[in-house]
């Protein structure tokens, strides 16, 4: 019972004639945060719209703490929502956007104020109750939408890229409040993204999704070290993504001939730029592009087979632009994916 406190089963999400999300299923236990993972348009948005009753499945059912939800109006199901558009009210104080959800309940002045007190104090802005939206920043919004969204206890918290309209400081700062908040209330989230790094760093579990279907659902540490396609290798950083073809690894312009035996099992082999060796190895390409990054260098390799990234420590020896250079695809450092 613990592991279906939210159930999706074989649910089909169509607009019109154009299915966009086909025979999903997955399960979420209580207080476990679950990451939707991956590029646009392949349907999380839809998946968020269907728990949160925004619209009705073409086929499959949703389950909420045991109870068939399918069909309950959106206002019935216990689901609280934080989009990326904050969505404040904008002549309302902060205290009475968060107040907002419990007054439509009926709370009394008493409650409303302890609760709407707590919420802020959560998400750190207990002395902005009285402020207008229009003098807080993007972060700040975003934390009222966030008190607004808890302060009526949801079930389940559904975050459609809740912080993609905030600036890298302040994502990352979001981040773990996030974190801290959904560890703290025990809420159980359904979390949207396309940032690799943010689904890895909050989640529990992820799972990506490539059209309309899931790809794989796994631990973070899992899908980052062992994606099961090319597909969620490219996702998870292994930009060097090569399908096998007799043999050879197969680019985008052409072939390279690998240098190793390549194991029975690889339909395709992924390489972090880390994972590049270059100045030495069996390969020849030209140096198409050099950019300094700090603690590394990164180059961008024209190959036979198609571009190669690398990135190599800032103080290796340089290799400039425009020149020939040598490099290596190791084994060893290669991702093995058995689809593609
Ligand atoms: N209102 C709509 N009418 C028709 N088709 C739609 C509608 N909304 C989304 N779609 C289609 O459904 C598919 C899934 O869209 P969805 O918005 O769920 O993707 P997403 O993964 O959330 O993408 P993004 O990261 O860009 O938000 C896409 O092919 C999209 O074009």
């Amino acid at each position: 019972m613990s592991d279906d406190f939210l159930a999706l089963d074989r649910l089909t999400l169509a607009y019109g004639g154009s299915v966009a999300v086909e025979d999903l299923s997955f399960a979420l236990a209580k207080g476990e945060l679950v990451a939707l993972l991956g590029p646009s348009g392949c349907g999380k948005t839809t998946t968020m719209r269907a728990i949160a009753g925004l619209m009705t499945p073409r086929g499959g059912t949703i389950r909420l703490g045991g109870r068939d939800i399918t069909r309950v109006p959106a206002n019935r199901r216990g689901v609280g929502l934080v989009f990326q558009s904050y969505a404040l009210f904008p002549h309302l104080t902060v205290f009475e956007n968060v107040a907002f959800g419990l007054r439509l309940r009926g709370a009394g002045r008493a409650e409303v104020e302890r609760r709407v007190t707590a919420a802020l104090a959560n998400v750190g802005l207990a002395g902005f109750a009285t402020r207008l939206p229009r003098a807080l920043s993007g972060g700040q919004q975003q934390r009222v939408a966030l008190a607004r969204s808890i302060v009526v206890e949801p079930e389940l918290l559904l975050l459609d890229e809740p912080l993609s309209n905030l600036d890298a400081r302040l994502r990352l700062e979001m981040r773990s409040e996030l974190s801290r908040l959904q560890r703290e209330l025990g809420i159980t989230m359904v979390y949207v993204t396309h940032d690799q790094a943010e689904a890895l760093a909050l989640a529990d579990r992820v799972i990506v999704m490539r059209a309309g279907r899931i790809e794989q659902m796994g631990p973070p540490d899992a899908i980052y070290e062992a994606p099961t396609s090319a597909f969620v290798a490219r996702f998870m950083g292994f930009e060097n993504t090569f399908s096998i073809s007799d043999g050879h690894l197969a680019g985008p312009s052409g072939a390279l001939a690998p240098g190793f035996a390549v194991p029975p099992v690889a339909r395709a082999l992924g390489w972090r730029p880390q994972a590049v060796v270059i100045g030495q190895g069996p390969h020849e390409g030209r140096v198409a592009g050099v950019s300094y990054l700090g603690q590394t260098v990164e180059y961008l390799i024209d190959t036979p087979a198609g571009p190669v990234k690398a990135e190599m420590p800032a103080g290796a020896p340089r290799h400039p632009a425009g020149q020939p250079v040598r490099f290596d695809l190791p084994l060893s450092g290669a991702c093995v994916l058995e689809r593609e």
